[in-house]
């Protein structure tokens, strides 16, 4: 099978062109795929399909197998991937995820794309509708926040044993966001899990560890439902931007620093939708046996 290895800020995922090859087992192959001593090594898989409603279908596996319904990195990828293959020749493109179809703006360089700014949709924020669950014995409490309306604010949760102070958001994912004293002190491989797997998350979550350094510019480590720590996540970093604007932390275009590079986030007041804007980069083609 041939496969192309890209990533967007670190977040890095083998992609295949699934208008040529076919896929038997696309969950065993991701988790073979992402294996970093045995396999080629990313944090998960990335089918490009054709699509009814769009130029293309991205269908994305974690690395543990578990199926993706967004990913803002990778949405990025996809589209550098079609525009440099010649298989979309569009500046402007549309990709359908299992969240939506998403529009893409290509900023081109020497006929390769450089950066690419995705409409991310706008943020989903009551809980029943984000597979959130609170219990009183968490602790979290969900608020009425105008014109939000119900969401789970800057709310204590109780994870193995420590308060945390959690915002809930999904953007075609879910994400919990946690203002930390300092994101890089953090063991996350010792604490990502729990969050990972927590009760009020009952479909698991991705978590932001988050610190915001003035009103423009926030770092920020991320845990992976299904992928563990990686150098970045678009839909988090997103999420993020939601969370720090919602609380009061920041203004609306926020530059956010992860691991493996920098996303810009802007959530547009008038239109409710989000704007994320990043780099996608090709680091190497194969091929491999499955
Ligand atoms: N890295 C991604 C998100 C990938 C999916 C996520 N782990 C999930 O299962 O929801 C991004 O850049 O958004």
């Amino acid at each position: 099978m041939k496969f192309t290895k890209m990533h967007g800020c670190g977040n890095d995922y083998v992609y295949v062109n699934g208008f040529e090859e076919t896929v038997q087992d696309p969950e065993k192959a991701a988790v073979f795929i992402s294996d970093r001593h045995f396999g080629v090594g990313s944090d998960g898989l990335i089918i490009i399909r054709p699509s009814r409603t769009a130029d293309c279908f991205m269908d994305m596996y974690n690395a543990d197998g578990s199926r993706g319904k967004m990913c803002g990195n990778g949405i990025r990828c996809v589209a550098k991937y079609v525009y440099d293959h010649g298989m979309v020749q569009k500046e402007r493109m549309t990709v359908e995820t299992l969240s939506g179809v998403k529009t893409l703006d290509l900023h081109v360089k020497d006929g390769k794309v450089e950066t690419v700014r995705v409409d991310m949709g706008s943020p989903v924020l009551e809980p029943e509708k984000i597979s959130v669950r609170p219990r009183e014995a968490d602790g979290c409490l969900i608020s009425e926040k105008k014109p939000y309306g119900r969401v789970i604010l800057d709310a204590p949760l109780n994870v193995n044993g420590q308060s945390w102070p959690v915002t809930c958001v999904s953007m075609g994912n879910p994400h919990c966001v946690t203002r930390v004293r300092d994101p890089y002190g953090l063991d996350l491989p010792a604490i990502g899990p729990h969050f990972e797997h927590h009760p009020i998350f009952p479909e698991g979550v991705n978590t932001e560890f988050i610190h915001v350094d003035d009103r423009e510019n926030v770092r920020m480590r991320v845990w992976e439902r299904g992928s563990g720590e990686t150098w970045a996540c678009g839909t988090g970093a997103c999420a993020v931007g939601v969370a720090c604007i919602l609380n009061g932390w920041t203004d609306r275009k926020v530059l956010v620093h992860l691991r493996g590079g920098d996303l810009l986030v802007e959530w547009d007041e008038e239109k409710n939708t989000v704007f994320m804007t990043g780099p996608a980069v090709t680091v190497f083609e194969g091929e491999i046996r499955l």
